[in-house]
């Protein structure tokens, strides 16, 4: 009590109150300006279409909206989540899926999914209407990426494994400080089974992804380079047993 009643005590105090209000107020502005991030691994959140755009007979762009408009989804770069449905028979179902979008597109992620005719997501992902809700789970994946971590990518994607690749690339390419070089070989079984394609004519190959193809467009083996792979079963078997062959190391490669 007698500290208190001294000058020297009361300047302290003064003091101590000072730093309290300053901390309380850059506790308050930094809650207030960092995102929310609304993905959670443990537990389904879920998620409001608030879109859905058809894009082509059996492609459709799903937009749904975050808990807020200033949220973001907090998904690393190359990582996915797990959506849960229901198929045709009302059995619950759950599959990994990439967002084309990233942490800067805020209060909103989309999913560009393929439907397939018998397909068990694929059914929930058709049924579902603008106003519906979709259960999301995640951070999931051991991808990491690190501006620079490599000098450059080689990418072999097959159909919907598009998406992860894409959404690296957005990564590099918005992130001027990142010179990271990709390069990028997508096959499709046909030209309509392109996603997220540039609205012009197909002027590129024909044929199953061979040796040679890799060999000329990829970047040869390298300490610093890595080849991703995201495609059907049967051809990322293909891919794993060419990249072997042309010589690229196990920690030179990475599937999705
Ligand atoms: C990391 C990761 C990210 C993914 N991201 C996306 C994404 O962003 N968008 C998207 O559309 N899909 C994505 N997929 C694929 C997705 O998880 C499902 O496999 C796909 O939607 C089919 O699920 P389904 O339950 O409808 O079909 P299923 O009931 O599993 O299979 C139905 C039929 O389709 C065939 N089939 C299943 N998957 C494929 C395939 N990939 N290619 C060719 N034939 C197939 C099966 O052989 C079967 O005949 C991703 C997969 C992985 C591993």
């Amino acid at each position: 009590m007698e500290f208190l009643e001294t000058s020297e005590g009361q300047l302290y105090i003064g003091v101590g109150v000072g730093l309290i209000a300053v901390g309380v107020a850059a506790y308050f502005l930094f809650s207030s300006t960092k995102p929310k991030v609304c993905l959670d691994p443990e537990n389904f959140k879920d998620f409001k279409l608030v879109k859905k755009t058809q894009l082509s007979h059996n492609v459709a762009k799903f937009k749904f909206a975050l808990h807020t408009p200033t949220s973001v989804l907090g998904l690393p770069i190359g990582q996915h989540i797990s959506c849960r449905g229901k198929d045709s028979q009302g059995e619950e179902v759950i599959k990994p899926y990439t967002p084309t979008t990233l942490d800067s597109d805020v209060g909103y992620f989309e999913l560009v999914i393929k439907m397939y005719p018998q397909g068990r997501m694929s059914h929930h992902f058709r049924e579902m209407r603008e106003g519906d809700y979709l259960d999301v789970k995640g951070p999931k994946g051991r991808f990491k990426y690190q501006p620079g971590q490599v000098r450059a990518f080689g990418m072999l994607a097959g159909g919907s494994g598009i998406t992860p690749m894409f959404q690296v690339t957005r990564a590099i390419l918005e992130n001027p400080n990142d010179k990271t070089k990709v390069h990028l070989i997508y096959a499709n079984v046909t030209h309509e089974d392109i996603l997220l394609k540039p609205p012009e004519e197909w002027s590129g190959g024909v044929g199953f992804v061979s040796k040679e193809m890799i060999q000329t467009h990829c970047p040869a083996p390298a300490p610093d380079i890595q080849i991703l792979r995201c495609g059907p079963p049967p051809m990322n078997k293909a891919m794993a047993a060419h990249l072997e062959a042309l010589g690229y190391a196990p920690e030179m490669q990475f599937q999705f």
